[in-house]
């Protein structure tokens, strides 16, 4: 199992404290979402991964991304530095541990962006504890809609990718991995929404009210 050695030599502080896990298809709204979350909250949750994607405009690194290249994350990989990694779009995304850590040593919680296989690569880990959301687009047309008018990618692009939703929610809706589904149709209910589930989640974990 990839990681395994290296989670294991981890302090079991780090790895109980459960992953936040934001899922969805492209164009569901994870990152706007996320973006608010951590606007609002920046000492509670704390968002890292790794991309070889070139930034989008709006992007910086470290914020959004770390934004690396493809030499580096192979590197990383082959040596099982990722709790999760995948292919999209012809870029490699992947969860550190290293980063997970990072997050988990600065007491807030590690929030992470991934698509389903990542969802499942976590889900099957018994050394990572993790509460795991589906974002989901009201309806395909809407999808295409605001994928259009992103405008981050070519017309073919954006056909591959709504593709790619499709069996991506057929496949989340029958897998039983998620804890919570938000449908994103108004960004602000579906904000609040994801506020008040990751809010109470962090509160059960610090057993505090007081945040
Ligand atoms: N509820 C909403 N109403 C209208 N537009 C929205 C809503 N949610 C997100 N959007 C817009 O839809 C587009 C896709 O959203 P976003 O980039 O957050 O999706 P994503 O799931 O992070 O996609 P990717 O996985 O490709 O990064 C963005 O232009 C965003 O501003």
């Amino acid at each position: 199992m990839p990681g395994l050695r290296i989670l294991k030599a981890l302090p079991l502080k780090m790895i109980s404290i459960p992953l936040l896990v934001i899922s969805g298809p492209s164009g569901a709204g994870k990152s706007s979402l996320l973006d608010r979350l951590l606007s609002n909250h920046p000492k509670i949750f704390g968002f890292s991964a790794d991309t070889t994607r070139s930034p989008r405009p709006g992007e910086t690194d470290g914020r959004h991304y770390h934004f690396t290249n493809c030499a580096d994350f192979e590197s990383l990989r082959a040596q099982n530095h990722f709790i999760e990694s995948t292919e999209f779009a012809g870029n490699l995304y992947g969860t550190s541990i290293g980063a997970v850590k990072d997050v988990a040593d600065s007491g807030r919680m590690c929030v992470l962006d991934i698509d389903l296989m990542g969802v499942k690569q976590i889900e099957s880990n018994p050394y990572v504890q993790s509460k795991r959301v589906l974002i989901k687009p009201p309806n395909p047309e809407t999808l295409r809609r605001r994928l259009q008018k992103r405008g981050t990618e070519a017309p073919e692009a954006v056909e591959a990718r709504l593709a790619r939703a499709r069996s991506e929610l057929q496949s989340a809706e029958g897998s039983g991995i998620y804890d919570k589904v938000i449908v994103n149709s108004d960004l602000d209910l579906a904000y609040r929404e994801l506020d008040e589930y990751s809010m109470s989640l962090y509160r059960l974990v610090n057993k505090r009210d007081h945040v």
